[in-house]
């Protein structure tokens, strides 16, 4: 895409922990998508909201069968690449590692620390090397839409702030909660990375809603994070996330866009590294899918 061109947005939505369909939808439909990594979580859900195509991803999958570290994060951003969504929404429940991150708060985060350790990271290997920035994790252009609308709707919604990811599937303990809120972490949870960082290398925009479900272990007043209390938590925030999700997709959609101004979509530009020579043409041909752009 040369500077003076346009995008026509395609808004992808990646549900998480609760969220599993989004209602209001038009043509709805789920379709299989396959990619060279494998199968996403599920079947995809294309349709339209006031005219602007989107794609929904359950990231558990429906009914829930995949814990955080067994996730195909590469096949989940693969197939939205191939389904040509150009900006992802997650909806993520988190827990709140700040007092003044109550349970209902969504959070516009700006921030990762990853402490995953088990999770395959990037769609580039031997054969092809590229090294893309992460200074600014997340999309500001999305991220600015994200709070605006949800300010607009009245929804108790702070910016900016750092989500903590940690492998699970167990909880953290009382000491790994106390010593991520020294480092000045606002949310924790498991999912995130490593579906930024893959998003960042297929050049789509990628902001997160963390919606606040628990006080995580730290907190002497409430109870320890458990799965029934995010469980009721996130019903209980779901008319807000779903009247989100009908503002932000027409907000985002609604025209054709100039590139992002975060630079999200040229990402690549002078991220590979390997001579041309040097490359692996099979890797380069799964590459294409993703990174077609630039290779
Ligand atoms: C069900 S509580 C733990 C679970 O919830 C969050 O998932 P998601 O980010 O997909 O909403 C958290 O990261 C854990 O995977
Ligand atoms: N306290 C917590 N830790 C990790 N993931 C979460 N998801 C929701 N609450 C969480």
């Amino acid at each position: 895409m040369s500077e003076n061109e346009t995008v026509e947005p395609v808004i992808g939505l990646i549900g998480g922990s609760g969220l599993y369909d989004i209602d209001g939808l038009q043509d709805k439909e789920w379709r299989t998508v396959e990619t060279p990594w494998g199968s996403p979580s599920d079947q995809l859900l294309f349709g339209r909201l006031d005219g602007v195509r989107c794609v929904f991803l359950p990231r558990h999958g429906r009914g829930h069968p995949i814990p955080p570290t067994k996730l195909n994060y590469k096949a989940n951003i693969a197939a939205m690449k191939i389904s040509g969504v150009t900006d992802i929404v997650s909806l993520s429940a988190v827990g709140s590692l700040k007092e003044e991150l109550p349970p209902g708060t969504f959070v516009v985060i700006d921030q990762f620390i990853d402490r995953t350790i088990a999770r395959e990271k990037s769609f580039f290997d031997t054969g092809c090397v590229a090294h893309v920035s992460m200074a600014d994790p997340l999309c500001n252009r999305v991220g600015d839409t994200l709070e605006a609308q949800a300010r607009a709707l009245g929804i108790d919604v702070a910016r900016g702030g750092t989500y903590l990811v940690m492998e699970g599937p167990q909880f953290s303990t009382r000491a790994e909660s106390e010593l991520y809120r020294t480092w000045g972490c606002s949310v924790i949870g498991m999912t995130n990375m490593p579906e930024a960082s893959l998003a960042r290398e297929a050049e789509i925009c990628y902001a997160t809603v963390a919606m606040v479900t628990d006080y995580d272990c730290w907190h002497t007043e409430h109870d320890n994070v458990s799965v029934d209390s995010v469980v009721k938590i996130m019903q209980a925030n779901s008319a807000k996330a779903k009247a989100l999700v009908k503002a932000v997709i027409p907000a985002l959609g609604g025209s054709a866009r100039p590139h992002c101004h975060a630079g999200c979509d040229r990402a690549l530009e002078y991220a590979v590294i390997t001579a041309p020579e040097k490359r692996d043409p099979e890797l380069i041909a799964k590459l294409k899918t993703v990174a077609g752009r630039v290779l």
